[in-house]
């Protein structure tokens, strides 16, 4: 083990909406600390730095000055790396470090994935040696490349599927508590599973334009959304799986409570959970960026596949899922009305 966590050299890839928070935090605390992206993204924080703000907090956003480096060439040997893309972005980026860096090399770094759901675990094998992942529990957008805001300030969970590399596990743990609450777990696969039923509701929320378009219809957004994360549990338990605390995330007994009992009794609980949001990483990529590319296969995709293989009903996912395929392959992606997704799901169900 180090003998400082601060003198540990790291390079963060990717200072979209969570790897500019992670930069805000860090690279105060480290003085190794490099950050690689492209074109923009990478312009404006070379020239400005990483501003970032607390939600509701705008006016009193804070610029962090970072260090960035244009290629993995230009990077000294890292013995970090903070993998801050999405998963579809993982092959590439993948491939193009184990080009520079080599096997041999990458035997001493240890590689961090950093992506919702559980697809990084099929992805980064296949390059890394030391792997460690870790778990987003909060909501970060960017106003504009290096401007960032973020709904919480952490936490971050650490850990291994197979619980091995424990000290690889409390090294990234230690680093990042330099600057945000991070936790290393024991039950990694639990908590990932724990987190991807909450992200069960980004498809949705992007079809239907959440913080892009009015809520037509509170009563069946509350109904979809509720019975979208229901499910999710009845599918994570069918699964093996525990219920673990990632962030503030509404317990399972909230979520069952909020599918099964009438919404007077519920709505307080389930509107105070729905301001937390503010824009899921998934209608950044569809709605403010305009991209294809999205994460809807590896979230819904795969805890589809695990309803099936459990024999869990899960129709409103069922058709959800579908209706996203459709509507985000569209060139130009609109929002439409709750009702609109209701009519529809009832002719895909
Ligand atoms: N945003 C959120 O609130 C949350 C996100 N997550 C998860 O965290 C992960 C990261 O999400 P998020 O921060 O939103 O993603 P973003 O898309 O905002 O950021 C990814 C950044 O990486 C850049 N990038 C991609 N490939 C490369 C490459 N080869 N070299 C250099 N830079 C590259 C992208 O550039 P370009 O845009 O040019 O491709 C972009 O700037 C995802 O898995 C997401 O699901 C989890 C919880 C919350
Ligand atoms: C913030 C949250 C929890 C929303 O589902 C998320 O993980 C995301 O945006 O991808």
């Amino acid at each position: 083990m180090p003998a400082s966590f601060k003198q540990q050299t790291v390079l963060l890839v990717g200072a979209g909406a969570v790897g500019a928070t992670i930069a805000a935090w860090l690279a105060p605390k480290l003085k190794n600390f490099y950050v690689l992206d492209q074109g923009e993204t990478l312009k404006a924080i070379e020239e400005k730095g990483v501003s970032s703000y607390l939600q509701h907090h705008k006016q009193a956003t804070e610029n962090t000055p970072v260090k960035t480096v244009a290629s993995l060439k230009e990077c000294p040997k890292p013995d970090i790396i903070l993998l801050c893309v999405k998963n579809y972005s993982l092959d590439g980026l993948s491939q193009a470090i184990l080009d520079v860096y080599g096997e041999q090399a990458l035997k001493d770094i240890v590689v961090v994935g950093l992506q919702n759901g559980v697809e990084n675990q099929q992805i980064l094998p296949k390059y890394f040696p030391k792997l460690v992942y870790g778990i987003i529990s909060f909501n970060a957008w960017l106003d504009e490349p290096g401007v960032v805001g973020y709904q919480a300030k952490g936490p971050f969970i650490f850990g291994t599927p197979d619980n091995s590399l424990q000290t690889e596990v409390e090294l990234v743990t230690s680093v990042f508590n330099l600057g945000v609450e991070a936790i290393a777990s024991r039950h990694f696969q639990d908590a990932a599973l724990s987190k991807m039923i909450i992200n069960l509701t980004n498809s949705f929320t992007t079809l239907m334009g959440l913080g892009y378009r009015e809520i037509d219809h509170p009563s069946l957004f509350q109904k979809i959304l509720s019975q979208l994360t229901y499910e999710g549990v009845k599918i994570v338990k069918a699964s093996g799986h525990k219920e673990c605390k990632v962030g503030d995330i509404p317990s399972w007994f909230i979520i069952s409570a909020s599918a099964k009992l009438p919404q007077f009794l519920t709505r307080k609980v389930f509107n105070k959970n729905v301001k937390k949001m503010v824009v899921s990483s998934m209608a950044q990529d569809i709605i403010q960026n305009g991209r294809s590319d999205n994460e809807l296969d590896g979230i819904n995709g795969y805890l589809l596949e695990l309803a099936d293989k459990f024999n869990v009903e899960a129709p409103y996912n069922k058709a959800i899922y579908r209706l996203c395929r459709q509507a985000f392959s569209q060139e130009k992606f609109e929002p439409i009305s709750v009702e609109e997704v209701w009519q529809q799901m009832a002719l895909n169900r």
